[in-house]
């Protein structure tokens, strides 16, 4: 089905909003729910039904009246528009704490993410398959990445090293690099880069609790 519209040109917050709808109706799909309400939506979201319409008008989806939403359509166009519904492969470098859990994490599938192969500079490490994905040392990092067919990489090293393995990373084809490290990565315009910061998650509850004394 073709949904005319570009993800790149739908607002960043129905984007940010969309994971949330995909995880409702997958679970509605999975109890053999076939129709939902924008105000249903809205009530196990926290929205107002009219924003939950809003977003799927963006996405080319529109209810019937007095029924809702067909949610084999949501599921479909919501996991199409992520581009969910592929599967693409990932690297990860930097197998410490951070990096073991996320490899150990077997809801990235769901979300359209392999991480097919890790690197860590400590040799001690490679060698290993940690939940089905095997540990390369850093010196087989170009080597890999030319046999594989990543486009992703997860970057999970020691703040210190972050900049200059993004570097290696981005000269060996890597196009878009999801950055735990809270380091700002200064790289070539054409790799893109999302940061991923616990802190800021933190620092949001913080405040609203600090709010409520
Ligand atoms: N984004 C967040 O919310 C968040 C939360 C926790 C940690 N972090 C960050 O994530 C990163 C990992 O944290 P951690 O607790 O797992 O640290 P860790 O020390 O347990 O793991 C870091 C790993 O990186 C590897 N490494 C170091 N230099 C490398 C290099 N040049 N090439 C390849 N591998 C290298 C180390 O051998 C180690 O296995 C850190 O940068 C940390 O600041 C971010």
């Amino acid at each position: 089905m073709a949904y005319g519209y570009k993800i790149g040109s739908l607002p960043l917050t129905t984007v940010q909003r969309l994971p949330s709808y995909l995880r409702v109706v997958r679970e509605m799909r999975r109890l053999g729910r076939e129709v939902v309400s924008s105000a249903r939506l809205g009530e196990l979201l926290g929205l107002e039904a009219v924003q939950v319409r809003k977003d799927f008008g963006f996405i080319g989806i529109t209810g019937m009246p007095k029924m809702g939403y067909q949610v084999e359509e949501l599921v479909l166009a919501i996991e199409h528009c992520l581009n969910w519904n592929q599967v693409r492969d990932a690297v990860l470098v930097g197998v410490g704490h951070l990096g073991m859990a996320l490899l150990g994490y077997e809801g990235f599938r769901a979300h359209g993410l392999d991480i097919c192969a890790a690197f860590d500079i400590d040799p001690s490490l490679a060698g290993l398959v940690v939940n089905g994905t095997p540990v390369w040392h850093m010196d087989q990092l170009e080597s890999e990445l030319r046999r594989l067919d990543a486009r992703m990489a997860i970057l999970t090293v020691s703040p210190d090293a972050a900049q200059d393995v993004a570097l290696r990373l981005a000269r060996a084809g890597i196009e878009g690099i999801w950055n735990f490290t809270g380091c700002p990565l200064d790289l070539p315009p054409d790799v893109i880069v999302q940061d991923q910061d616990i802190a800021i998650g933190l620092a949001v509850l913080s405040a609203k609790l600090s709010s409520r004394t």
